[in-house]
């Protein structure tokens, strides 16, 4: 069932209560691909099964699903950038396919866009990341593109999450990277959250926010085992997206895993579409963000860097002007969400963050 927590906090029927929504079932290891029709069967969900993936994911994993699922009727449909546009393309088709369940193959905007499809016409997904690129796997929030930028969307959490270790190992590195980097900006998204806390009274959530917290603690704990692609990274990287995401659901907002440093993540993406992968945008944002906080700035770089991350526009191929503009205009993403990029950094100081990411 579709549950929009600010929906129903607004029906004052309701102000005392909050819906969490988990997945139910969650494989992670080497060929869970294998286990999907089993997965199916145990769900109970019998019908037509849409099989969404990307243009590049459905010629190798989604190829591997849809034989998996020959014995089922199923439509395939590809998805490109996540917008409205293209999430009300999608819904067409599985209402006319008459799609019960959704099985989204692919990285976060495959799967963002099944939690949205899905939660509108009120069917089921399955979660099959492809890489371990993102924390969006098994949270309740999905991130659409518009005009005005990246929001955050009330979505369905998947039924269940096939995370295939041999499949992610597979995966470059960069994209296993990148799922580390948007994990290790939890730190800046926990203080920023505590900082909107203590100077506008956001409500907080203690078990997301120290979920979340440890989640960030462990990866980078971890971080000499994730820096090479295997199948213990992948497993290692795979609980981090997973626990991360829970944070978020607890919190019904997307709030214990991004702050300033996703704002910032974004609005790059609205200035340079497709510079950087949505975690690497993050792993930059989060050194900026702690640099601004007054924190441990050049330890987060150090385990970006023992990751394997970029750490500088030029690791990404951006201009340090852009990645300024970035800085100072990250305060018109989300306006509502209050972050340390919210308190009217001059140019003068977003220059000298830039520059300070390049110290050795
Ligand atoms: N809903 C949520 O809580 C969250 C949502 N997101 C969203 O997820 C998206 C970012 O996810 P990404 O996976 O980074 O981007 P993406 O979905 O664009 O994938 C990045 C690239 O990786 C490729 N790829 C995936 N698996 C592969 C494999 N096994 N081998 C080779 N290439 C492979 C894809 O084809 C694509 O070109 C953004 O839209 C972001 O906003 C990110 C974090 C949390
Ligand atoms: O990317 C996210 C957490 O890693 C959440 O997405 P938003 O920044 O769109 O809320
Ligand atoms: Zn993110």
């Amino acid at each position: 069932m579709n549950v929009d927590n600010n929906r129903i906090l607004k029906d004052k029927t309701f102000d005392k209560s909050r819906w969490i929504q988990m997945p139910r079932n969650v494989v992670v290891g080497h060929d869970a691909l294998l286990q999907i029709p089993g997965i199916i069967d145990d769900l109970g969900v019998a019908g037509p099964i849409m099989l969404l993936s990307g243009a590049t994911t459905i010629q190798t994993v989604g190829a591997r699903v849809a034989e998996l699922l020959q014995e089922r009727p199923v439509t395939t449909c590809l998805v490109g950038r996540i917008t409205y546009d293209e999430i009300q393309r999608i819904e067409e088709a599985a209402k006319e396919a008459g799609s019960v369940l959704i099985i989204a193959v692919g990285g976060g905007r495959v799967i963002d866009t099944a939690k949205v499809v899905s939660y509108n016409l009120d069917i089921q997904f399955i979660s099959v990341p492809t890489a371990a690129s993102h924390d969006g796997i098994a949270s309740s929030r999905a991130s659409v593109v518009t005009d005005a930028g990246n929001v955050s969307v009330a979505a369905q959490p998947p039924l269940a999450i096939v995370a295939d270790t041999g499949v992610i190992a597979t995966a470059p590195h960069r994209l296993l990277a990148a799922g580390c980097a948007d994990i290790i900006a939890n730190y800046t998204a926990i203080l920023d959250w505590e900082l909107s806390h203590r100077l506008t009274g956001e409500a907080i959530s203690e078990y997301a926010l120290t979920l979340s917290k440890i989640t960030a603690e462990i990866l980078v704990n971890n971080a000499d085992l994730v820096s090479h692609n295997d199948e213990t990274a992948a497993w290692i990287v795979v609980k981090a997206l997973f626990s991360s995401g829970i944070a978020m659901s607890i919190a019904g907002s997307s709030r214990p895993a991004s702050g300033g440093e996703h704002k910032f993540a974004h609005m790059l993406e609205r200035l340079v579409p497709d510079s950087a992968l949505h975690g690497e945008a993050c792993g930059l944002g989060t050194i900026i963000g702690m640099y601004f906080h007054g924190g441990d700035w050049k330890g987060i770089r150090a385990s970006l860097r023992r990751i394997g991350a970029p750490t500088t526009p030029k690791d990404l191929g951006i201009s340090n002007e852009t990645c300024v503009e970035a800085v100072l205009r990250a305060c018109e993403i989300r306006p509502e969400r209050f972050t340390i990029f919210d308190t009217g950094i001059t140019r003068e100081a977003a220059v000298a963050a830039v520059e300070a990411l390049y110290e050795v």
